[in-house]
């Protein structure tokens, strides 16, 4: 495999022992990045049952889930700063250590500005009220611009996406030939009235056309019964296989996803009897799956290894 995925948190909302984050590492190296960081050591704990972390030595200072958070840990990605999506890193920064905070600077400001602000929370930032603890720095990074994530082999490039009224992002992850595609969240171009999902597959399209995507990681929040003016700028079953179809377009037409691994994120649980958003879900885009992809609907503490068919 090229790249180690743990999931740490897969649900799109109500459950706050699960909310997105994603541990990625080049396959067999000691450090991940964290993709989006909703929550990180109830996540942790489960990945830790489960043997994702197996491979790692004790340190006889810590706990294994705070040798985890401390030390594998090499810095964050946040994709948009909503607070499913940093709720985590926010409450574990008491005990955590020095690291990089990738994201676009839209994103970034929002985190200092409404959480690191003394207010909200203590500012273990490194800019903003005053004083600033430093124990994370801020990593404004220009879309479409590579960067080395420090203390990993990855290098990684931002891309916008239209998130209802929020600037979110995607991150695209590079190591040796192999790529992978993380989705903050998201809702279709024809919805957002938006093109920046089309710009990323025509981006991904030659990546996938000469066999260096190794997978994506995307949204897909709701069951088709939601309509469109109740998406809230995420995507349904419908409208994430229409995106992919153009997808498909940009990397060469009919046939040419076939096998690709697409993990789907951010599945909304319902309160509802007799409902499983998560099933309904899976079902959908299976019944929909022409393209030929190969659909992944992890849990809490999955250990996930792309690309999957090696
Ligand atoms: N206009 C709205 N009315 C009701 N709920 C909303 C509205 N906009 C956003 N939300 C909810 O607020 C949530 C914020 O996080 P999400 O974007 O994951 O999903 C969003 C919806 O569940």
């Amino acid at each position: 495999a090229d790249f180690d995925l743990v999931a740490l948190g897969v649900d799109g909302g109500l459950q706050n022992g699960n909310l997105s984050a994603w541990l990625v590492r080049a396959d067999g190296e000691p450090r991940y990045l964290a993709l989006d960081a909703g929550t990180l050591l109830s996540g942790i704990d489960v990945a830790l049952q489960h043997g994702a972390f197996d491979d790692r030595k004790p340190d006889p200072a810590l706990t294994p889930a705070g040798d985890v958070l401390r030390n594998a840990i090499a810095g964050y990605f946040v994709s948009h700063a909503h607070l499913d999506h940093v709720a985590g890193l926010l409450v574990d920064a008491t005990d955590d250590s020095p690291k990089p905070i990738y994201g676009l600077a839209s994103t970034l400001a929002v985190l200092s500005r409404d959480y690191f602000n003394w207010d909200a929370w203590p500012n273990f930032a490194d800019r903003g009220t005053t004083p600033a603890l430093k124990q994370y720095t801020l990593r404004d990074e220009p879309p479409g611009q590579w960067f080395a994530v420090d203390g990993t082999s990855l290098r990684a490039a931002l891309y916008p996406l239209t998130h209802d009224r929020v600037t979110s992002s995607m991150i695209l992850l590079q190591h040796g030939g192999a790529y992978l595609a993380y989705f903050g969240d998201t809702g279709a171009d024809t919805v957002q009235h938006s093109d920046r999902l089309q710009t990323i597959w025509k981006l991904l399209g030659p990546l996938q056309k000469r066999g260096a995507l190794k997978g994506m990681l995307i949204e897909c929040s709701y069951p088709d019964r939601v309509d469109d003016a109740h998406l809230y700028g995420h995507l349904n079953p419908a409208w994430l296989l229409r995106e992919l179809q153009r997808f498909e377009q940009a990397a060469g037409g009919a046939g040419s996803l076939r096998g690709l691994d697409v993990v789907v994120t951010h599945i909304k649980p319902s309160l509802r009897r007799a409902t499983d958003p998560r099933r309904e879900i899976a079902d959908q885009l299976r019944a929909g799956n022409t393209l030929g992809l190969h659909f992944h609907f992890a849990q809490q503490g999955d250990l996930l290894k792309l690309p999957s068919a090696e």
